[in-house]
């Protein structure tokens, strides 16, 4: 359980460098950042400053830094969810929508291995259309959808892992205008409905457009020098 008042997932001085090429380049350096349950947190920089860096830590995909990242209570490191800008690289390109978010119905534990084949379909079909695609979708391997698509599958998948935070890497930067809003109007509409039944889902939202983190975001950040500062 997560008290609503405490962080559900925190970072303290951390730093993060990349050697390359015989030189040490910091990219984060002594950063703080807290998120707290059912909030969404703008994160904004130029490019390099080390925005994908930082989500990579966020979500527990990254471990080479010093500092400390705490999880709230007992959750699990599955409880960060990360969805990438390029969803066709976040799927393997062979399998069917259905065998992707079925392996992750199946980590998630929320499919008991007795479970019969037609309770996962109605576990899959139901979390597919809550990100508004048709079912019939769930046959197609990643290369025949849509970007747009490709994205909403991206982020129903992250959300058959019941994560407690969603790391939004650039999460439209690569749509049109029209599914851009239909995209950030999704994760709206998702937050709220976690809100109303009592799970919280804090989203984080990197992107470089102030106008996607706007419209989204209660509290927006820069990422300069390897630190976070708030923005007015
Ligand atoms: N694996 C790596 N090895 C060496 N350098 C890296 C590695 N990954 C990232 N970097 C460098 O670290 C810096 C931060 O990269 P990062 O991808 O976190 O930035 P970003 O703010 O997300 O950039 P963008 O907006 O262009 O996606 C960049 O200078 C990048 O070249």
């Amino acid at each position: 359980m997560i008290s609503q008042g405490s962080p559900v997932v925190e970072l303290r001085g951390i730093s993060r460098s990349y050697r390359w090429r015989g030189t040490v380049r910091s990219v984060l350096n002594d950063l703080d950042c807290t998120i707290l349950p059912g909030t969404v947190t703008g994160i904004q920089g130029t490019s390099g400053t080390g925005k994908t860096t930082l989500a990579r830590v966020l979500a527990g995909l990254d471990r080479s830094f010093s500092g400390a990242r705490w999880l709230a209570g007992d959750l699990p490191d599955a409880a960060v969810q990360m969805v990438f800008q390029d969803s066709l690289q976040a799927f393997n390109p062979r399998l069917s929508l259905e065998i992707s978010l079925g392996e992750a119905l199946a980590a998630s534990g929320q499919l008991s291995w007795l479970g019969s084949r037609r309770e996962r379909k109605v576990l899959l079909s139901r979390a597919i259309a809550q990100v508004g695609l048709e079912p019939s979708l769930l046959q197609r391997t990643p290369g025949r959808l849509s970007g747009g698509q490709r994205q909403r599958a991206a982020i129903a998948r992250a959300l058959l892992m019941n994560p407690a935070v969603l790391v939004l890497d650039e999460p439209v930067a690569a749509l049109d205008l029209s599914i851009q809003a239909r995209i950030l109007n999704l994760l709206q509409r998702l937050r709220e409905e976690r809100l109303q039944e009592a799970r919280p889902i804090a989203l984080v939202v990197i992107s470089h457009d102030p106008a996607v983190l706007r419209h989204l975001c209660g509290e927006i950040y820069s990422l300069q020098e390897g630190k976070l500062w708030r923005e007015e």
